[in-house]
């Protein structure tokens, strides 16, 4: 499980460090790690000694740092240049950049091979004016690229987008989200002595042994019953292959049974596909969570069709995910009624359900939402999920799965390969799959089963686009791969 802060956690795990006067020790560590990352990324490029590295240096903090990692760098041989982008610069920084024998300029030099961008960190207000970076020239961003919100992962004006972010101290949520984790590149925490001052963290994300403990492999005495079976109410007259994939994904990843309650014809396309799935017209059956809605439509036999799995959901007290038309049918009396009967609730919206849910089902929280959607998902979906006390799995660049108390997994994996019609349907069919298993339960397992599907769901689709374009039907097959190991 990996941990993101706010930037302004982070500012206040720093801050007894600062009063006890260690600011200038957090700089240098800081700089240190910085200048180790820089030096990596030179050797995997040509020679270290002699290359000329560039930092674009702001009047802050993050421009000491960047200031401090050139001096490092200096050290070893390099062609250490300051580029301000302000009317000063960290006095301390500079010092030590003179006397390692580093050079200011005011122009990125021609021959620059790395640009440092130590221009705005977690101090950042809004956007700025960058130069012309020149092709070529791989970008490190320090700590943040300048300019991405640390605690949204907006991005405002200007932000150069990294190919590394070394970040100090803690992972930053905006690295991790949105269109800030796109513009950080990978990755690279340095650890600066902040953890003993970190608390809860904002956000985490699943990585590949969480996840997969979520989608274990059957014990060696496990029967189809205890291996869990989804019941499945997808498909209509008219969107008929969302059955089909919904029924592929949750078989791909491994489950006991999956039951089919739908139409004749689209049953009969789910049976010709796939003849292990039990298919009838009706809910009964012996299943242990519903996946509905990939499919169903909006007229008053799909409004019937979700009324039949709700209510079977709040008999059984059974799990239920709701996809795209259930987000558009549900009510919140029938919300209200699961909850009542103790079920978990998944409700998998993409930017615009979220926003249309929120208008039909909370009217008070619609005004300025979909601007909230858009540059702050997460706080989109946390606001959602506490106020229908759901988990909200919001579909987009980053996936955020929010809890009700305001728990948050993020994940990152797939990429906009991932965009094409019916994806969302094999991503329900795993969010089912995860809640019929017996799992771990209690506080935050919800939640967690939502973020191993969609883990597993964005990995098969990086998977599945190693091969070239595809289509969701191909999904499931890079499902079965990605649990196999391969
Ligand atoms: N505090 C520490 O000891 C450590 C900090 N580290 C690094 O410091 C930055 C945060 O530094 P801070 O000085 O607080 O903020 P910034 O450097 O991000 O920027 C502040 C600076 O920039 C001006 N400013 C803000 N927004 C804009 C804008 N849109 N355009 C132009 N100028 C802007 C603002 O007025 C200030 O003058 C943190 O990210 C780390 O990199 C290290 O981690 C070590 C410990």
């Amino acid at each position: 499980m990996l941990n993101a802060y706010t930037g302004t956690a982070v500012r206040a795990a720093e801050k007894p460090l600062l009063d006890a006067a260690q600011g200038e020790a957090l700089m240098r560590r800081a700089a240190w790690g910085l200048a180790a990352w820089v030096v990596r990324e030179l050797r995997s490029r040509g020679p270290v000694a002699g290359s000329t590295v560039v930092a674009l240096v702001g009047t802050g903090n993050n421009g000491g740092d960047a200031l401090w990692a050139l001096a490092f760098l200096r050290r070893r041989g390099v062609d250490a240049v300051a580029v301000p982008t302000g009317e000063r610069m960290h006095e301390a920084g500079l010092d030590a950049l003179r006397r390692a024998g580093g050079r200011v300029t005011d122009r990125i030099p021609d021959n620059a091979v790395l640009l440092v961008d130590g221009v705005l960190g977690t101090g950042a207000r809004g956007g700025w004016e960058p130069p012309r970076v020149p092709k070529g020239v791989a970008v490190v961003a320090c700590d943040l690229p300048s300019g991405v919100g640390a605690d949204t992962g907006e991005v405002a004006r200007g932000v150069i987008l990294a190919d590394l972010t070394v970040t100090f101290g803690a992972l930053k949520t905006g690295l991790v989200v949105g269109a800030g984790a796109h513009a950080a590149g990978r990755v690279e925490p340095v650890d600066i002595g902040l953890s003993p001052y970190l608390g809860e963290p904002d956000v985490s994300s699943l990585e590949r042994d969480d996840a997969l403990a979520v989608f274990a492999p059957p014990a060696w005495d496990d029967h189809k019953y205890r291996r869990g079976v989804l019941g499945v109410c997808a498909g209509s007259e008219q969107y008929p292959g969302a059955a089909v994939l919904v029924c592929s994904s949750a078989l791909a990843s491994g489950l006991g049974m999956v039951q089919y309650a739908g139409p004749q014809r689209t049953a009969g396309l789910v049976l010709t596909a796939h003849p292990e799935v039990v298919a009838g017209t009706g809910v009964e059956g012996k299943a242990q969570a519903w996946a509905a809605g990939p499919g169903l439509g909006s007229d008053d036999e799909a409004r019937s069709r979700l009324t039949e799995v709700v209510e079977a959901c709040v008999d059984g007290g059974l799990p239920l995910v709701l996809d795209a038309s259930a987000l558009g049918l549900v009510t919140l009396d029938q919300l209200s009624r699961l909850r009542g009967a103790g079920c978990e609730v998944v409700l998998t919206p993409h930017q615009g359900e979220l926003v249309k849910l929120v208008d039909r089902l909370v009217p008070h929280l619609a005004d300025g939402f979909a601007d909230l959607a858009k540059a702050d998902p997460v706080a989109a979906a946390r606001r959602t999920a506490e106020v229908l006390a759901v988990v909200v799995l919001l579909k987009g660049s980053t996936t955020v799965c929010a809890a009700p108390d305001g728990r948050t997994l993020v994940q990152n994996e797939g990429g906009a390969e991932l965009a094409t019609a019916g994806t969302g349907d094999c991503l329900a069919g795993l969010v089912g799959s995860a809640l019929a298993r017996s799992g771990p339960n209690g506080p935050g397992a919800t939640v967690e089963k939502a973020a191993a599907a969609a883990w597993l769901h964005g990995t098969a689709g990086t998977r599945a686009a190693s091969d070239g374009p595809f289509g969701a039907s191909t999904v499931p097959d890079a499902i079965r791969r990605v649990l196999a190991g391969h």
